[in-house]
């Protein structure tokens, strides 16, 4: 996350890091992710890496320290949208279900996301929040601790002019932010927070920024819009 400021610990109690190992026993911060069920993660496709172990940690805030609040679970498989192709990250598809390998326990460092209804489209401005452990500044390094940054929803009139993202973003797509303030390498596959009659719902997979800078000026963040793929992932769930 550019910007914004570190998030007030376990404010956003959903999110998760999405860690792959290395060196036998080291893992290493690489996406976020969102819990939908006590054994689903939501997160992007573009995370996905099968030749890697992965795990996730819930109920996090520093994630070079143990704080007592971390679950580490292993992830047990992988369901990435089938029409996602990781060479056409402007197709959308960007959404993957990932099941642990045991079920969370809920408590007040770990909670589940709140998912829009299918189909839903928030208006412009709608105040929103995207989280993360992502670099900070473009070409950066990743933040120890979770950080939050204010991104006003941009509809897809604006975001689809010439001079915002054009053609690149698709209706299955939101965009949010698009000043100082956006997500950045290591912040793909966490949420975009928005509010809607005083509650937080998930209605976006952070999937792109600019190849110019993450906080490149009208070139908002870019997420996988979550509603429209509630269906798809109803289906995921209850079949396995
Ligand atoms: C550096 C920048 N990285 C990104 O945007 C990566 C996703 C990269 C997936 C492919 N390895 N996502 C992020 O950094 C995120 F945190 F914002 F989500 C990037 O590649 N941006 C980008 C690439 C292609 C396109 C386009 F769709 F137009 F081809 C748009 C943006």
């Amino acid at each position: 996350v550019v910007g914004g400021s570190e998030a007030q610990p376990h404010a956003w109690p959903w999110q998760v890091s999405l860690q792959y190992r290395f060196l036998y026993f080291w893992y290493f911060h690489a996406c976020g992710g969102s819990l939908v069920r006590r054994g689903w993660v939501m997160t992007a496709a573009h995370c996905v890496d099968t030749t890697k172990t992965w795990r996730v940690v819930l109920g996090d805030h520093n994630i070079y320290v143990s704080e007592g609040t971390e679950q580490a679970i292993a992830v047990s498989n992988f369901y990435v949208h089938p029409n996602w192709n990781p060479n056409s990250l402007a197709n959308g598809y960007d959404i993957a279900l990932l099941r642990l390998s045991f079920d969370a326990t809920l408590n007040s460092y770990v909670q589940l996301a709140s998912l829009p209804p299918f189909g839903q489209i928030l208006p412009n401005n709608n105040p929103c929040y995207v989280t993360g452990w992502g670099y900070t500044q473009s070409g950066g390094q990743l933040s120890a601790s979770l950080k939050q940054a204010y991104l006003p929803l941009v509809d897809y009139s604006t975001c689809s002019r010439s001079d915002w993202w054009g053609s690149t973003v698709k209706t299955t797509m939101v965009c949010a932010g698009g000043g100082s303030d956006s997500a950045c390498q290591g912040d793909s596959g966490g949420p975009l927070n928005c509010q809607v009659n005083g509650r937080y719902y998930v209605h976006g997979v952070t999937s792109f920024v600019s190849g110019l800078g993450c906080n490149t000026l009208r070139k908002p963040t870019v997420f996988t819009r979550v509603s429209a793929y509630t269906t798809w992932m109803e289906g995921v769930i209850i079949s396995n």
